[in-house]
């Protein structure tokens, strides 16, 4: 990939479509812009301009021109705004390859963005997660990360740790000349621990940042034909899970994600547990078992028409007793709630609690934390800084043990070995982002 090459890409979505947006970045913005559609227009500004390509007309578009370094990638760059036409656009695209710009890779311009100091390596993620966002939550979640709010904090605590490491190093290098105070000033250890506490605070809640990325699993579980899939089946309001009256036709797990009052839940229709001869039915059960064990919340299913299965015993997640086909008979088992697939009776109360479930595990202010990166990263900061802690007399063991822990906080914003996590996080991006 070269730097100075100029690419452009169809950044808005398929084709036809009502608008196409065309982006472009680099240093041949201007010449090809005033090739294809004339004199450049005020900064900026849109402008309404014929597009053409040596005297034959494409289009008619509107044309905005933003000179780098004040634009989204710090280059000079443009936008076509035009019909969107599938010819139209391939022809547009040709006029400018033939001004010498390419296409653009996934995610090139956000690269670049990252490249000239627009975004650090969080505030791409952020505008990554962005780009995925189904739910609200996920929304909020990564528009914050997006908006560098925690970007913002990990300058504070490498701002402190510099100058804590300031404090020490100090002490290394005039140990000789005796001007400098051999004994650290209390506020030291004080500036230490509450850095310890600030970062220990945000590493709290990368579970809830994950469950908001990832879903609050759901485990739907009970013995054959307890009613899963009819239940995920009622819950989706659509046909997305096999129903089916043969008992165990759930082999493998199936996963269902829905989006419940903004939050994401991703629903596990599983094998329903019984004993069995069939190889392929015990695998079913065994995959089963596992997800049960993996999951947030198990629902465990009981039907008044099939026999009750024994409810495994290792579980970590929420146990919900969910007694099932309420529309056949009233049940008798100990349950926690009742509902019927095929009535509908019940479901509102099953989501109401799945609900406050999500309100409780991740209700309130987004978490600043959400990904392994960042628990990676602060876990090994916070396990630094308990190192230069316990080692504080000895000022060379202890700068060392701070420099460690300001290099992870570096490689999370991205000063450090950002490569693989842009090659890798790029995958995921569309082109023309
Ligand atoms: N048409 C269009 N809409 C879009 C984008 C775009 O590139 N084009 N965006 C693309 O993602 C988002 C908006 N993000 C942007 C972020 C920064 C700049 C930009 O020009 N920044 C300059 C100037 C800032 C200023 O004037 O305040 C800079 O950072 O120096 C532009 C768009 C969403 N909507
Ligand atoms: N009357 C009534 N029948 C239901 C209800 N829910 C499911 N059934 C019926 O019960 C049978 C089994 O339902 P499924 O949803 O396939 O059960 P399952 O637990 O997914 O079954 P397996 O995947 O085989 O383990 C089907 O005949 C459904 O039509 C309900 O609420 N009321």
């Amino acid at each position: 990939m070269r730097h100075d090459d100029t690419i452009m890409a169809l950044s808005s979505g398929a084709l036809p479509a009502g608008v196409a947006v065309i982006r472009l970045s680099g240093p041949k913005v201007r010449d090809a812009l005033m090739a294809v559609s004339g004199p450049l227009p005020r900064p900026r500004l849109m402008a309404l301009r014929h597009i053409g390509d040596a005297g034959q007309r494409l289009d008619q578009g509107l044309v905005v021109f933003f000179p780098g370094p004040a634009s989204f990638t710090g280059e000079d760059c443009a936008e076509l705004h035009v019909h969107g036409s599938r010819a139209g656009v391939k022809a547009i695209l040709s006029a400018l390859s033939g001004q010498g710009l390419r296409l653009a890779e996934a995610g090139e311009f956000t690269r670049r963005a990252f490249e000239n100091g627009k975004l650090d390596l969080l505030t791409v993620e952020g505008l990554g997660d962005l780009l995925a966002a189904d739910t609200e939550r996920q929304r909020q979640q990564a528009l914050a990360r997006y908006d560098g709010a925690l970007s913002l904090k990990v300058d504070q605590w490498r701002s402190v740790l510099l100058d804590l490491r300031a404090e020490l190093e100090a002490r290394l290098d005039f140990s000789d000349e005796g001007d400098v105070d051999a004994e650290l000033p209390n506020s030291f250890l004080a500036s230490l621990i509450g850095l310890r506490r600030s970062i220990a605070d945000a590493l709290a809640a990368v579970e809830s940042g994950r469950v908001v990325r990832e879903g609050i699993r759901v485990a739907l579980a009970g013995a054959p034909n307890a009613g899963k899939s009819s239940l995920i089946n009622a819950l989706a309001k659509s046909d997305i899970a096999i129903v089916s009256d043969e008992a165990g036709t759930t082999r493998d797990v199936r996963e269902v994600p829905l989006d419940i009052d903004g939050n994401l839940f991703v629903f596990l229709d599983l094998a329903g547990l019984r004993n069995t001869d069939s190889k392929a039915e015990a695998e079913g059960i065994r995959r089963a078992k596992q997800a049960m064990e993996g999951a947030d919340i198990v629902l465990w299913l009981m039907a008044p028409d099939t026999q009750d299965a024994t409810l495994p015993d290792n579980l970590t997640g929420k146990i919900i007793r969910v007694a099932t086909k309420s529309d056949l008979t009233a049940a008798t088992a100990p349950h926690d709630l009742q509902l019927s697939a095929v009535s509908g009776e019940g479901l509102d109360m099953l989501f109401a609690t799945l609900a406050r479930y999500a309100e409780d595990l991740i209700g309130g202010e987004p978490a600043l934390v959400s990904h392994e990166r960042d628990r990676m990263a602060l876990s090994a900061a916070v396990a630094n800084i308990d190192r230069a802690e316990a080692t504080l007399k000895q000022f060379e063991l202890a700068a060392e043990s701070l420099r460690e822990a300001s290099a992870s906080l570096e490689r999370l914003i991205g000063r450090l070995d950002a490569e693989r996590v842009l090659d890798r996080l790029f995958l995921q991006f569309c082109i023309g982002k």
